[in-house]
């Protein structure tokens, strides 16, 4: 009966399966225009992957392990001098994460109060296409909610390596690695893409001694090939092992440790690796487990994503799905602005969203940023482009900061200069892109961004001057 008066209504205008940043941002969208909405989350607290077990707390950790690899090993070149020991706190910087989390996972409740949306907290699953039940997370009783409307945000988990057992202790996945109880002396790591790239960086600055077991003979999943080379060159400088073109044919733990097979594609060669923690990366999966799709009717697709249409319908008008358990990228920002467009399609019958545009950024030091087409997809597409590079070294901000590694590498249309792509790898790159896709996005030309007075002096000058050189002579370089 408590859980009645709590959740004051069961039947709602928008119920929104998944409190991540697709679903979240979903609900209160939805609330902002006019409809009375309720957000399930089994999780026990908001902000889905991104914010307990993704984004947040690798960022987190990511930016005071560089911290403390800087004080440690670049202070003397700058001028500091340090007396006595620097040393890691190792539970104290699991803890700033955990505040990081908290902090964000709680504002988002807030932000549900402030807009009015109802946040249950169970698992919901469809009992038929128009009414949900919750199984709530403190083992009260069930619940059905009827709705006008549905969007399920259910999100993603970790691909399974087949034959590897994860325990979240020794042989883990993204969870486990930023929950770890020590640093591990010896780390390795099965896929070289964006999680295994930041979790290496990670573990590298705080003293493990990491390999990246990669498959393809690239690392970066995808990402422009010559900026994955530089990235990839610069993070073996700071120590990394890369073993590309390598198959893992098993990992076993063994007592306290992991024994891995692995064996080179082309050669066929095997050899046997050993490590402390050994972290499985090799991408996630749509998640739909206990929704009961099948009540409803809907459809997932061979590789477990539910099939919608350009409208985020599935074959109900009124069952909309968005984020990772559907196409595209899996990134919180696709997410988060196709919960605004699913809001948007409810009220008014149109949203947006240019997924032509969707940034994509990798915290290592250097960062890694990138927007639109590279020059291996332009070449696939018979697109002329012209190229225009900035590095890093002839930046004066990037001089002073004694951070000069990298460069703004520019596509842009051969006849009209229109930008297609921007590709950086370099000092703050994540924060430039975001110039990047303002110029994608209002259609710019290079010539348009080389016109714009740039502030100095800013690592932005680096923009200016690739986007200058993709038609004319840079004057800095
Ligand atoms: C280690 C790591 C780092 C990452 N870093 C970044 C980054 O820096 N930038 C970036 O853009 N992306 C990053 N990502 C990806 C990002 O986390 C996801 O793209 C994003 O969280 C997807 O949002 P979503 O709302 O679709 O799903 P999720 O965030 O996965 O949220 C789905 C939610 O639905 C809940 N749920 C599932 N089924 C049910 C049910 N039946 N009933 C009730 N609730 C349910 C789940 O508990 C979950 O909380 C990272 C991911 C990982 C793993
Ligand atoms: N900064 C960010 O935006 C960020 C950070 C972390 C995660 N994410 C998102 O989370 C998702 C998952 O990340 P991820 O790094 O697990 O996936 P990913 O797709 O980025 O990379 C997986 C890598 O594993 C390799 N691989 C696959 N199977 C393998 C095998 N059997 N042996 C060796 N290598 C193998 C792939 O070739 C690829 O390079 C991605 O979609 C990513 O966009 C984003």
């Amino acid at each position: 009966m408590a859980q009645f008066v709590r959740y004051a209504s069961t039947k709602y205008d928008v119920v929104v399966i998944g409190g991540g940043p697709g679903g979240y941002v979903a609900a209160i969208k939805a609330a902002q225009l006019g409809y009375n909405t309720a957000c399930i989350e089994k999780r026990g607290a908001l902000g889905g992957t991104c914010l307990n077990v993704g984004c947040i707390p690798s960022k987190s950790l990511l930016n005071n392990s560089h911290l403390y690899h800087q004080i440690k090993h670049d202070s003397e070149n700058r001028g500091i001098a340090i007396d006595g020991e620097v040393s890691v706190n190792f539970p104290k910087l699991m803890e700033a994460k955990e505040k990081a989390v908290k902090q964000l996972t709680g504002g988002i409740e807030m932000l549900f109060k402030k807009n009015k949306v109802t946040y249950i907290k169970g698992s919901g699953a469809f009992v038929d296409e128009k009414k949900v039940s919750v199984t709530p997370i403190d083992g009260s009783e069930e619940l059905e909610l009827e709705a006008d409307h549905f969007i399920v945000a259910t999100g993603s988990e970790p691909t399974p390596f087949p034959g590897i057992t994860i325990d979240e202790e020794r042989i883990v996945t993204s969870t486990g690695v930023l929950a770890l109880k020590e640093i591990p002396k010896r780390l390795s790591i099965i896929g070289g893409g964006i999680i295994g790239l930041e979790m290496a960086s990670v573990y590298s600055r705080l003293g493990s001694e990491v390999t990246v077991i990669e498959f393809q003979n690239a690392i970066g999943a995808g990402m422009d090939a010559e900026v994955a080379k530089t990235s990839q060159k610069l993070l073996a400088k700071q120590g990394l092992k890369f073993k590309l073109g390598t198959k893992v044919v098993s990992g076993v733990r063994d007592g306290e440790v992991v024994k891995i097979e692995v064996e080179d594609v082309k050669s066929g060669k095997k050899e046997d690796l050993e490590a402390d923690v050994l972290l499985v990366a090799i991408g996630r999966r749509p998640y739909t487990e206990g929704l009961a799709l099948e009540k409803a009717g809907l459809e997932l697709d061979n590789k477990g994503r539910l099939v919608i249409d350009s409208q985020y319908r599935t074959k109900h008008d009124h069952i909309r799905v968005i984020g990772d358990v559907t196409f595209g990228p899996m990134l919180a920002h696709k997410a988060e602005e196709e919960g605004i467009a699913a809001a948007e399609y409810i009220k008014h019958g149109h949203g947006h969203v240019n997924y032509g545009n969707i940034p994509s950024v990798m915290y290592t030091h250097p960062e890694v940023a990138w927007v639109g087409l590279n020059e291996e997809q332009l070449k696939e597409q018979g697109i002329k482009y012209k190229v225009g590079k900035f590095p890093f070294i002839a930046n004066s901000r990037a001089k002073t900061n004694l951070d000069t590694d990298g460069f703004v590498k520019f596509l842009a249309d051969a006849e009209t200069q229109r930008v297609l792509g921007v590709h950086i790898v370099g000092p703050n790159a994540g924060e430039m892109i975001a110039e990047a896709g303002l110029a994608l996005e209002y259609g710019a030309s290079t010539e348009d961004i080389a016109r714009t007075c740039h502030a100095h002096p800013t690592l932005s000058e680096a923009f200016k001057e690739a986007a200058l050189s993709t038609f004319d002579k840079p004057i800095n370089f």
